[in-house]
C-alpha cells in the first residue's frame, strides 16, 4: 500500500505538489492522471526517495522507499525508459540491477521473457525502439518480483499489440494482490487500464475514486436531434422538462431526457425526425474539462 499524507514539494516560487493526500491499494490498477506539469513524475520520485519533500510523507508498507535496503524488492518502478545505459545490452543492464539488489541472476532471464526481449536481449540498448526500453523498463521492474510496482507513462511509445500487452500485464499484476499505479496525461489510456483513479492538476487532488464512479460522476448523456421542425419540438420537449440547444438551423441537442421518450412525443406531436441519437460524452472531454483550469500551456492562449 502506498500512503501520500499532505505531500508537498516547492522548486523556488512553483510549487508541483501542493498537499496531496491520496492511499493506493493493492489488488487494482490505480491510474494517476493529470495534464503535463501536473506533478506526476514528482509525486513518483517522491514515493520513490529520489525527490525530498518539501512537507508531508510518501511511504510504502508504512515506511518511506528510501529507509529500504534493496529497494527493487519492495518496489519496482519504471520513471524514464530513455534512462539507460546505451551501450549495455538488455541482459547486462538487468544483470547489474540484479547484483546491486542481491537478486538471483535467472530473474533476468525470466523477466526477459516475460516482457518478450528474450531474443533481443544481447543486443546494444542504444539500438532499441521507444517501445522496446519501455518493455526493458518494465522488466527492470518486475525484476525484484515487488509486491509494489510504479510506472511513469508506460504506454508511451508502444505500438497497439504493445499497449494490449501491458494492460493485460498490469491486470494480472493485480490480480496477483499486488498494488499497481501507473501515471498518465490521457484518460483514453487510463480507461481501459485503470479501476481506479487518482486525479491531480497543478499539484492538487481533483479526483480519487474508482473509474465507475468517476464516469458516472462526469460523464454527460445527451441526445442529438436533427429534423426540420425543431423549434416546434424544443417547445413540447422543454415543457416536459429537458433542456434543449438549437445549434444550428436543423440540428439540436437534448439534455435531460432520454431517446426514446423524445422519439415517443414527436410522434405524438407529429413533428417528423431525421435523426434522434443518444451520445455519452467521452471520458476524456470530462477529464479535460476537470483539468483545464490546470493545464500550464494552452495551444493559442496567453495565460
Ligand atoms: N527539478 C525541477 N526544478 C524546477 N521545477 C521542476 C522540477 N521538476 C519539476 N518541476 C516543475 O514542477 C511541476 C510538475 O512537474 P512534473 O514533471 O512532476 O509533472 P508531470 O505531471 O509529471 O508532467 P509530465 O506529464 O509533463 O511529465 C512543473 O511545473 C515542472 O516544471
Amino acid at each position: 500500500m502506498i500512503e501520500i499524507e499532505r505531500l508537498t514539494k516547492r522548486y523556488g516560487a512553483t510549487t508541483a505538489v501542493d498537499q496531496l493526500t491520496f492511499t493506493v491499494r493493492p489488488g487494482t490498477v490505480t491510474g494517476f492522471l493529470g495534464p503535463n506539469g501536473a506533478g506526476k513524475s514528482t509525486t513518483l520520485r517522491m514515493i520513490l526517495g529520489l525527490d525530498t519533500p518539501t512537507g508531508g510523507s510518501a511511504t510504502v508498507a508504512g515506511v518511506p522507499f528510501a529507509n529500504r535496503p534493496r529497494g527493487l524488492r519492495h518496489v519496482g518502478a519504471l520513471l524514464d525508459a530513455g534512462d539507460v545505459h546505451g551501450g549495455r545490452s538488455a541482459r547486462a543492464h538487468l544483470s547489474a540491477l540484479a547484483r546491486s539488489n542481491r537478486i538471483p541472476l535467472r530473474r533476468v532471464d525470466e523477466v526477459l521473457a516475460e516482457v518478450g526481449l528474450g531474443k533481443a536481449a544481447g543486443r546494444r540498448i542504444g539500438g532499441y525502439s521507444l517501445g522496446m526500453k519501455q518493455r526493458l523498463g518494465i522488466a527492470g521492474a518486475l525484476l525484484g518480483d515487488p509486491p509494489v510496482l510504479l510506472f511513469d507513462e508506460p504506454l508511451n511509445g508502444l505500438d497497439p499489440e504493445g499497449v494490449l500487452w501491458v494492460r493485460g500485464l498490469f491486470r494480472r499484476l493485480a490480480a496477483e494482490g499486488r498494488t499497481v499505479f501507473v501515471s498518465s496525461h490521457m484518460m483514453a489510456e487510463m480507461e481501459h487500464t485503470a479501476d481506479r483513479l487518482v486525479v491531480i492538476g497543478r499539484g492538487r487532488l481533483i479526483a480519487d475514486e474508482s473509474l465507475a464512479e468517476f464516469s458516472a460522476r462526469n460523464a454527460v448523456s445527451s441526445v442529438a436531434v436533427r429534423g426540420p421542425e425543431l423549434a416546434s419540438l424544443a417547445g413540447v420537449l422543454r415543457a416536459e422538462g429537458a433542456e434543449v440547444r438549437l445549434t444550428e438551423p436543423g440540428f439540436g441537442t437534448v439534455t435531460g431526457m432520454p431517446a426514446e421518450r423524445i422519439g415517443e412525443l414527436a410522434l405524438r406531436h407529429g413533428v417528423v425526425l431525421h435523426e434522434l441519437a443518444a451520445r455519452t460524452s467521452s471520458l476524456e472531454s470530462a477529464f479535460m474539462s476537470l483539468t483545464a483550469d490546470s493545464v500550464e500551456y494552452l495551444a493559442g492562449e496567453a495565460r
